[in-house]
């Protein structure tokens, strides 16, 4: 169980399978998140048709509302989403620094105030393995600390130590086998505190490992050496996740640099919003100029928006405010992630990533400053 097997390799670039409880999957590969318990506007059997493969699901969501006992009662989320899995949940940290509020974090843990009705709620390393568990995902995730940005090099510091002494007490308390522990290595931006943490992590030797503390608003060039870093110093046989990334270059960039797996709301997000992803940039489909078009969004896209509907017709759905609009444009972008990684995995079988990434990224990028 959790066998991850590389397959072919182009530079630092890889493809891989990773065995889990609910199902072999593809590396590099896109998550789509369902962060209480539903990919939203999209149906299971929609996600399985585009081809998605590992679902997320956040912790402090679900364990604010509707409870990991009544998830359990299903049998986990599969039972309770409709959705076979594979599952990955989030170790509520992130969410607790992002929604929670009037939290305090101490070695212990963290209390904070439900952002739904204020009330008070506690996660640790132990309660948040024993809500993945209850929640039964087949890979959870240790419970961490994701620093704020911008955050002083001594907050950073103390924050991955204590953030290792989490990870012990997550694996200590850890009772079930069929769910892998990836562990999180933080850092910041800082390549000796990356160091530290990778010292301190790598002993564990979990099933896969998480690069944390990213895309939190420091500068893509400082992203971008912090994932180049670490995960060059990942070991190269377990799966490698960078999480909450991320835009359809940051899969591409971050592929080059051997990691294999991602997760980001910006999809479904922008989706709602109106925005289509395609090779040729992003499409702003509230504008006037697609409410003519009788094209599809992508003519290179097979998803069900691309095969059955015009760009005007789609246009129309976003004025009269339809609900068909937000999830066709949601469906059609993961589909457009699926599509590029899957790219992405022909172009390293092909020992020709490289070439690929840059013929992508000269399309994508064209007629932008
Ligand atoms: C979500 C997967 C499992 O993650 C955890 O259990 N903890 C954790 N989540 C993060 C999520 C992030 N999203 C972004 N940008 C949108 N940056 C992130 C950083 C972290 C992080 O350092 N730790």
């Amino acid at each position: 169980m959790f066998d991850f097997q590389i397959t072919a390799q182009s530079g630092r670039a890889r493809t891989a399978t990773f065995v889990t409880p609910r199902g072999t999957v593809q590396t590099p590969m896109f998550m789509p998140v369902g962060t209480q318990g539903t990919v939203k506007g999209i149906s299971p059997q929609e996600l399985t048709d585009i081809g998605s493969q590992i679902v997320l699901a956040n912790t402090y969501h679900l364990l604010l509302r509707p409870g990991p006992e009544l998830v359990a009662a299903h049998g986990g989320l599969p039972g309770f989403t409709a959705y076979p899995g594979p599952f990955l949940t989030d170790s509520g940290g992130f969410q607790v620094m992002s929604l929670g509020h009037m939290r305090r974090i101490t070695e212990e843990g963290v209390t904070f105030k439900s952002h739904l009705d204020g009330s008070s709620v506690y996660l640790s390393p132990e309660r948040s393995v024993e809500v993945q568990q209850a929640l039964g995902a087949d890979i959870i995730m240790a419970f961490d600390e994701c620093p704020p940005y911008p955050a002083e090099r001594e907050y950073i510091q103390a924050s991955l130590e204590r953030t290792v002494r989490w990870l012990e007490r997550c694996l200590t308390f850890k009772s079930r086998e069929d769910q892998a522990l990836f562990s999180i290595v933080q850092g910041g931006v800082h390549a000796d505190l990356r160091q530290q943490s990778l010292d301190a992590t790598l002993p564990f030797a979990t099933p896969g490992f998480a690069i944390g503390g990213l895309a939190v608003g420091e500068g893509k060039t400082e992203m971008y050496e912090a994932v180049d870093y670490t995960a060059a110093r990942l070991p190269s046989g377990k799966p490698r996740y960078l999480m909450g990334v991320g835009h359809p270059e940051d899969l591409v960039a971050g592929i080059a640099l051997g990691v294999d797996m991602f997760d980001c709301v910006y999809p479904t997000r922008t989706g709602r919003f109106g925005y289509a992803l395609t090779d040729d940039g992003r499409v702003n489909m509230n504008s006037s100029a697609p409410r003519s078009d009788l094209g599809p969004i992508d003519p290179e896209c097979d998803c069900y928006a691309c095969r059955h509907y015009t760009r005007a017709y789609l246009a129309h759905l976003i004025r009269a405010e339809e609900m068909l609009a937000p999830r066709m444009l949601s469906l059609h972008n993961l589909r457009y992630l699926h599509r590029l990684v899957e790219r992405a995995r022909a172009a390293i079988r092909e020992d020709r990533y490289a070439e690929w990434a840059i013929c992508w990224a000269e399309r994508y990028f064209k007629g932008k400053n």
